[in-house]
């Protein structure tokens, strides 16, 4: 896969109309993500504004709800025709389980191709001392967020969204057919914001991320062509 086809831009803006000038500015990006923002203004109509240009789509919408709710979810999903959709973890096995299944029967009843389900492990926003004294969580980070990948895998998920600090443990342990989804990836001439477990766009590929979600970095940023096109060179 080239280096450009393994960074996936997403569009957090409000409206339709910014979305699509986003769009066309990105006309060399292949992988958009529609996330919470997005999907609650607009609806699934720029999914279709998407495939119409022949993009993939990830759909972030980290569902998390008892089993029975996540897969009316993913039933309801899976007749979109999109690549990655995403869920939390945290939901449980249970819930894991019923939302690959009605992702694959939804699929089916749809003749698409199903969607790859991967779970949030730990939000790239959260470090930590978020971990241990918010969350109360009493594991090591990294731990938590291997733990949280082998729940996915052994729940019969596709893969998981974690941060490329993780990236080379969950792939040591889950193995290379495991999807690695890396948000929170700052190239150094980009401000980091609210991402707290960052690493670079090269040292993320090397860790083993399959993508690389890069938003603000490129969407942000005066010329966000330019940008894109800097992060790829700069991973050439
Ligand atoms: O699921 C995600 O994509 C996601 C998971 C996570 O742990 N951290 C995270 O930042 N994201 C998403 O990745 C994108 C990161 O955007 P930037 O921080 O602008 O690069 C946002 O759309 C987040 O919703």
């Amino acid at each position: 896969m080239l280096v450009a086809e393994r960074i996936i831009v997403p569009l957090d803006v409000p409206t339709a109309a910014d979305a699509i000038a986003l769009i066309d500015q990105l006309d060399e990006v292949r992988f958009f993500k529609v996330g919470l923002e997005l999907f609650v203004s607009t609806g699934p109509q720029i999914l279709s504004i998407l495939k119409d240009r022949q993009k993939r789509i990830f759909l972030d919408l980290k569902f998390h709800d008892i089993p029975n709710t996540v897969a009316g979810a993913c039933r309801a999903a899976a007749g979109y025709g999109v690549d990655l959709i995403t869920i939390h973890a945290t939901a449980g096995k249970n819930a894991l389980q019923a939302a690959k299944a009605a992702l694959e029967a939804g699929a089916e009843a749809k003749r698409q191709k199903p969607p790859k389900l991967i779970a949030i492990t730990l939000l790239t926003s959260l470090n930590a001392r978020d971990l241990a004294f918010d969350l109360k969580i009493p594991l090591e980070l990294p731990e938590y967020a291997l733990q949280m990948a082998l729940l996915a895998q052994e729940s019969g998920l596709d893969g998981a969204v974690c941060s490329p600090q993780e990236a080379q443990q969950l792939r040591q342990v889950c193995g290379e057919e495991f999807v690695l989804v890396c948000p929170g990836v700052r190239p150094e001439w980009a401000d980091k914001g609210d991402q707290k477990r960052s690493l670079t766009p090269a040292s993320a590929l090397k860790a083993g991320a399959d993508y690389l979600v890069i938003g603000r970095p490129i969407t942000a940023a005066t010329d966000p062509a330019a940008a894109f096109n800097r992060i790829c060179e700069e991973l050439a």
